[in-house]
């Protein structure tokens, strides 16, 4: 017999489908999965968690009439399976093809692109607003995670959801995970609600028994309504929800077909903003994965049999910063750790296992994070903030305000700098240099290989002032982690290789490509020198200045946007110092960069070694033939 998904082409196709026939579907959907992301990589978890959820939501829903939501996103494998794209599905994460996130680009069925957390309800709500004032009807859901409701941006949504009183449904997807466990009082809440759903019960017991108090007319209604208001507040301490302002339905077994249908179908003529919460397994139906929901909620390739990532993990930037703050932290009381969320991810789990009193998780609150980090520093204390670049985004004004201007020494530790490779334009971490470069106070370092990055730390603590250290995804050069730490003066570069035909100036991973450039550049009699900037802010002025002077060609190398970044702040200065050398920069163009491994990207890009060499014989022709060396162009003898 076939499977019942070669039978689904659209969400129409799930319209006629009994439960148990949709129970066969998701397994069907969840062998495909596992079987995708273990080749592929991907956001394993989560998705395994909400199989049912979506084909409930697509059994009812009318989509795309109707819309759905996915906050953070990372769970719309099953949507994207049943709307179309189960051919594809194989394509997912890689270089052209199909996103791990919902992308309008990609397909109706997605309706808005998201990566970054907390945004559903917002989205959601202004597509609500949109929607009434143009007169139209249809569902509008947001399904939003327990993990990202601990976003402020989300109870910024609740609040003015409320508050309107539009038609909006909010699935909370509350799996007791954000990547590791949830934390907060919301989640202390939340778990409260799950584990005695009886106060729902004697809450709608009483309820009704005030309904039948007898006694007709309206102010006895009226008192009734009163005393039910006031019996809420005995009974259910709280009601986050309902005060305000929507209807709080729940809780409800999100792997149960039967119970998701019955209640998405009677919410759908539900006057005002409703929240469904929704209890849901993370890594469900598939061991490893429910075992460990925390690795599996974003993994590399591994084995379906074992679980086993397959490709066995060489240090990485984020190991050397996890193992530099254990170091630090026990040699100096004042060190405090801070993540929104990312304790893994960033390398802080072991910090956190050794200093817990000393670690502090936020939740998905990067604007917090910092602030919070501004007070510990005022008070004293030598706080360090570990958030990818791309999220750190979203607490730009508390940089600038809070500890900035204050001139706190807070050590930023940047991580997932540049690009990040399958997560793509969401999650790549291409900005920071230009929003962080022009903040006055800032000291913004990036580290050439995984030593150095350890040496910036180090030295970020003797700067007593604002330090953002950033750095990349993955593996470092492979030159490892020396024992003693070196003090880096500020602002200090230096020149790693010297040469007399032109000169390279890089930063962070810019570094190692343009030794690799200048490496084949030799190969063809041409001789560069390359220096490590290791600031982007402030420049050194002294060593950058005099290289300028010496040097006709220059070309910058970096991994982030050219706009604002570090061959700006060069070209500032060269135009500062009234030279006019030729400098070609070389970094992210002025578009969002698509997901693929980060070589597939760079090679795109033209910002690999062999790309930059054709760069610079584009640009200085008149190089291949320099100095006596004589340039053997392809084919000629
Ligand atoms: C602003 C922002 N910060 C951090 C992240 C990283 N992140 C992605 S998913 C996730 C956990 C989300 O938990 P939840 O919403 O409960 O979803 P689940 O994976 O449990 O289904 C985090 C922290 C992000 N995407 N956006
Ligand atoms: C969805 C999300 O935002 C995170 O799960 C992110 O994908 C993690 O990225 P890393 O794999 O680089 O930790
Ligand atoms: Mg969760």
């Amino acid at each position: 017999m076939g499977r019942i998904l070669d039978t689904i082409d659209s969400p129409s196709d799930l319209k006629n489908l009994k439960v148990p026939q949709l129970e066969e579907l998701a397994g069907e959907i969840r062998e495909i999965l596992v079987n995708t992301v273990a080749e592929n990589g991907g956001h394993l978890a989560a998705n395994l968690g909400v199989v049912e959820l979506t084909l409930a939501l697509h059994h009812v829903l009318d989509t795309p009439r109707d819309k759905i939501i996915w906050d953070v996103g990372h769970q719309c494998y099953t949507h994207k399976v049943i709307t179309g794209r189960k051919n594809e599905i194989h394509t997912l994460r890689r270089f052209k093809g199909l996103s791990g996130f919902p992308k309008v680009e990609e397909s109706i069925y997605d309706v808005f692109n998201t990566g970054h957390s907390s945004t559903s309800i917002s989205a959601a709500l202004g597509m609500a607003l949109a929607r009434d004032l143009q007169r139209e009807r249809f569902r509008i859901v947001a399904v939003i995670g327990d993990g990202a409701l601990t976003g402020g941006m989300a109870f910024e949504a609740l609040n003015h959801a409320g508050h309107q009183g539009c038609d909006l449904t909010v699935v909370l997807n509350d799996n007791e995970m954000s990547i590791s466990r949830n934390v907060g009082a919301l989640s202390t809440y939340l778990s409260n609600l799950r584990s005695d759903p009886a106060y729902f019960r004697r809450k709608a017991e009483i309820e009704s028994w005030v309904q039948r108090i007898p006694g007709i007319g309206p102010n006895i209604v009226r008192v009734a309504e009163k005393l039910k208001d006031s019996l809420k507040y005995l009974i259910v301490p709280g009601m986050l929800f309902e005060e305000l302002g929507f209807t709080y339905i729940g809780p409800i077994d999100g792997h149960n077909l039967q119970d998701l249908i019955t209640v998405l179908g009677k919410t759908g003529g539900m006057k005002g903003p409703v929240l469904i919460h929704v209890i849901t397994q993370k890594g469900r139906g598939y061991e490893p994965a429910l075992a460990k929901p925390d690795e599996f909620h974003g993994i590399g390739p591994f084995n379906v049999d074992t679980g086993l990532p397959l490709k066995p993990a060489s240090v990485t930037y984020t190991q050397v910063f996890g193992d530099f703050m254990v170091q630090r932290a026990s040699q100096d009381p004042r060190v405090v750790a801070i993540t929104a969320a990312m304790t893994s991810g960033t390398g802080l789990s072991d910090f956190a296992r050794r200093f817990p009193d000393r670690f502090f998780d936020v939740g998905i609150c990067e604007q917090h994070a910092v602030t919070l980090a501004a007070g510990m520093a005022r008070m004293g204390l030598r706080p360090v903030v570990a958030i990818y670049s791309t999220f750190l985004q979203r607490a730009y004004d508390q940089i600038v305000h809070d500890v900035c201007l204050q001139n706190l020494p807070v050590v930023f530790a940047v991580d997932r700098a540049g690009l990040v490779g399958e997560d793509g334009p969401t999650h790549h971490g291409v900005f920071d240099l230009s929003y962080l470069r022009h903040v006055p106070n800032l000291v913004v370092m990036a580290p050439s290989d995984e030593n150095e990055l350890a040496d910036m730390l180090y030295s970020a603590f003797s700067y007593d002032m604002p330090v953002a250290v950033r750095y990349p995804r993955g593996s470092g050069e492979g030159v490892g982690v020396k024992k003693e730490r070196k003090l880096i003066h500020l602002p200090q570069a230096r020149i790693i290789r010297e040469g007399r035909n032109m000169l390279f100036l890089g930063i962070g991973r810019g570094v190692g490509l343009a030794l690799r450039a200048a490496e084949i550049l030799q190969e063809q009699g041409i001789e560069a020198s390359v220096v490590d900037a290791r600031f982007v802010k402030p420049l050194d002025r002294e060593l950058l200045g005099s290289l300028l002077r010496q040097f006709e060609r220059v070309v910058t190398v970096e991994d982030n946007v050219l706009h604002g970044g570090f061959g700006s702040a060069v070209l500032e200065m060269a135009a500062d110092l009234r030279r006019h050398c030729n400098i070609l920069r070389v970094g992210v163009p002025d578009r969002f960069i698509e997901h693929g491994s980060v070589d597939a990207l760079f090679d795109e890009l033209g910002m690999d070694a062999s790309g930059i060499v054709a760069k610079v014989m584009e640009t200085w022709p008149e190089l291949t033939r320099t100095g006596g060396w004589r340039i053997l162009r392809f084919g000629e003898k």
